[in-house]
């Protein structure tokens, strides 16, 4: 089985990580992710979360470093997250129920997609550094 890559952004602008909350499936209803989606086929993982964060959020990026460990999800997809810069443009929700920003010390209480939990601890390391 070819193993699928989700790929997800990380975006700290003055002290707060970028989130957006889900609109599906009903499980991950109303749960915060790192936007960004799936590699299509012939897709390098970058060209993947650049494509998605411009359909999803109308911005221009730059992928940077990797952050948290990679993530096994179910039906042979991997999940793995990236430090991203802003290019240009304003962040708006284009496919999610909202945007959020969020400090260090918020995220703890956000209602987090059960599969980023895990980045918790690097997430706040970054925001913190930041
Ligand atoms: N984008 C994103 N997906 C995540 C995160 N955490 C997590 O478990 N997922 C899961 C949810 C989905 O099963 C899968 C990615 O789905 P998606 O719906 O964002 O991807 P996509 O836009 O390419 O999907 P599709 O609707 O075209 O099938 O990864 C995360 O932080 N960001």
């Amino acid at each position: 089985m070819n193993v699928c890559v989700v790929v997800a952004a990380a975006i700290v602008v003055d002290g707060r990580l970028l989130l957006a909350q889900r609109r599906r499936p009903a499980a991950l209803d109303g749960l915060w992710e790192l936007p960004g989606g799936k590699v299509e086929p012939g897709e390098t993982p970058t060209d993947a979360l650049r494509r998605e964060l411009r359909e999803e959020l109308d911005i221009e990026t730059e992928a940077g470093e990797r952050i948290g460990v990679e993530v096994p999800l179910a039906d042979g997809l991997v999940l793995r997250a990236y430090l991203t810069e802003i290019v240009s443009g304003i962040p708006r929700a284009l496919d999610h129920a909202a945007i959020g920003w969020f400090s260090a010390a918020e995220l703890p209480a956000v209602d987090l997609v059960p599969n980023d939990r895990m980045w918790l601890p690097d997430l706040e390391r970054a925001l913190r550094a930041s």
